[in-house]
């Protein structure tokens, strides 16, 4: 371990003074909420609000204690209710939902029989699941309707079409909507589209689907909106083909994360990861709540297993468990019942933890997008947050491209990392095709394991002579391989 320690970059956290603290604190609130560092671009610039223009939904909004209006709320009011088109680009937790939700339902108003007027697309159902519970939440005792396309409710809709004129407002995934298309849904009468997590919703697998959704929403005037924490050039390119005459808001320096500490760890390998990772919960180093993300669902499902008895009341979530599980687990995570969660890349994009205070990349993320959605599940709303990337002699030709962003977010980096050469084009596509082969998540000497496996597979051997015996009528040696059995 002591050797482990040398090669640690900054494993220790600063105590900063209290005042230190509240001042950070302040300082990322006022970058957060009173514009800080924007940019915009585009014909015509329209100028932002001082606050959320009176209405229903901002009582609603006052409900949930929320009253100033953050940085990118107050370009995307004015913005998207005199409907411009727009790309939007601000921080992770910097309230993006509302930055769209706010200014649609406003420009709604009310309920109109006839079909959906509003489309708001994102990734994946869990983050339509939460967009919806935000938008329930902003439109009570309002008339505006909003439904949520699951697959349960597609196929009631499909039964009974004439209840999609009862909604105004439709939050789904690509895939459901295209399912729902084909079926007979007409998006005629939509007036805003709003594509959340648009980067990932140009990406390869996802572009033919949202081109596909565009070209049905036929009204000349729809309004179209994007919305990410990061906007790769390609991406805006592709964007800038779609929209029309759009104005681009850019809040804050592009990939970055400033209300994140963010370190390094070099761990040395894989196998040491579960160790350290104990070690640094039992010094103090990690608090909960955690989120801590692995490359792939094998990975999560063996750390879990391997950490379920600490009780550091772990859950874990991936894209295998069913639908009703993965609630159940973001549902306790909320709550507190579960202070360590175990994630892939599937929870790293969009989803709003309140109190997480770090977060920990277990393994390396394939991307310098994939590192900024998962820190950025800590930091939000204006409040600070932590987060360490272990890293592997395997991953060190990957580490510049995290250690460009930390620069930019203003955190140390070793001045070793930073002489690194840059990866290159090649390079970050082999990572995000395919990442480092990784050592099985295990304490466990492979001795125990090999003995498990030998154990198990005599067990087999017995039953299958056992039935064998019993087949063949030989009294008295089922008895003696039970029995042998017993003594396994
Ligand atoms: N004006 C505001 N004042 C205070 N809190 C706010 C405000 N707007 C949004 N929030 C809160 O901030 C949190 C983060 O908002 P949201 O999930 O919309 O972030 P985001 O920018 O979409 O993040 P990500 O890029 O990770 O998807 C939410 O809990 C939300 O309720």
């Amino acid at each position: 371990m002591d050797a482990l320690r040398l090669l640690t970059t900054n494993v220790k956290f600063r105590h900063k003074p209290v005042e230190e603290e509240a001042e950070k604190k302040e300082e990322l609130k006022n970058e957060l909420f009173s514009g800080g560092k924007v940019k915009i671009t585009g014909s015509n610039p329209i100028d932002p609000v001082t606050e959320f223009p009176d209405c229903i939904f901002k009582d609603n909004l006052e409900k949930q204690y929320v009253q100033d209006c953050s940085a990118i709320q107050r370009y995307s009011i004015p913005i998207l209710s005199s409907k411009r088109d727009l790309l939007a680009c601000a921080p992770t937790g910097s309230g993006k939902t509302i930055a769209y939700l706010f200014p649609i339902l406003y420009s709604l108003q009310s309920h109109v029989e006839g079909g959906y007027r509003a489309l708001i697309i994102a990734p994946t159902k869990d983050l339509c699941e939460q967009i919806y519970k935000q938008a329930k939440r902003l439109t009570v005792n309002s008339s505006v309707h909003v439904t949520e396309l699951n697959k349960s409710n597609e196929k009631i809709q499909e039964k009974s079409p004439q209840l999609r004129e009862r909604y105004d407002v439709c939050i789904t995934t690509p895939m459901r909507l295209i399912h729902a298309l084909r079926s007979g849904l007409k998006l005629d009468k939509v007036e805003f589209v709003v594509m959340d997590e648009a980067d990932r919703l140009f990406e390869e697998g996802f572009v033919e689907q949202t081109d596909e959704i565009l070209s049905a929403c036929t009204n000349p005037n729809v309004c179209k909106s994007l919305f990410s924490a990061t906007l790769p050039s390609t991406v805006e390119e592709l964007a800038q083909t779609v929209a029309r005459d759009p104005l681009r808001v850019i809040i804050g320096t592009k990939d970055t994360s400033r209300s994140i500490d963010q370190k390094l760890l070099f761990v040395g390998s894989d196998s040491s990861k579960v160790v350290i990772f104990r070690q640094m919960i039992a010094n103090g180093e990690i608090k909960p709540r955690i989120v801590v993300f692995v490359q792939d669902i094998e990975r999560a499902k063996a750390l879990y297993t391997e950490l379920m008895f600490d009780e550091i009341h772990v859950g874990v979530i991936h894209g295998e468990l069913p639908e009703v599980k993965r609630e159940e687990v973001l549902n306790k995570f909320r709550k507190g019942d579960v202070w360590v969660l175990i994630a892939t890349d599937l929870l790293a994009r969009g989803i709003d933890f309140h109190g997480v205070k770090m977060v920990i990349n277990f393994d390396f993320p394939q991307s310098v997008h994939s590192y900024i959605h998962r820190i950025g599940r800590t930091g939000r709303a204006g409040h600070a947050g932590k987060a360490i990337t272990f890293f592997t002699k395997e991953d060190s030709e990957y580490v510049k491209l995290v250690a460009g962003v930390m620069k930019a977010s203003g955190c140390e980096v070793p001045s070793w990392i930073l002489s690194l050469p840059k990866p290159s084009k090649g390079t970050k596509k082999k990572l995000k095709k395919s990442p480092p082969k990784r050592k099985k998540i295990t304490t466990r000497a492979s001795y125990d394991r090999h003995k498990e496996l030998r154990k198990k597979e005599h067990i087999k051997k017995l039953k299958r002579d056992a039935s064998l015996a019993k087949q063949k009528g030989k009294e008295g040696s089922t008895e003696n391989d039970n029995t042998k059995l017993n003594y396994l």
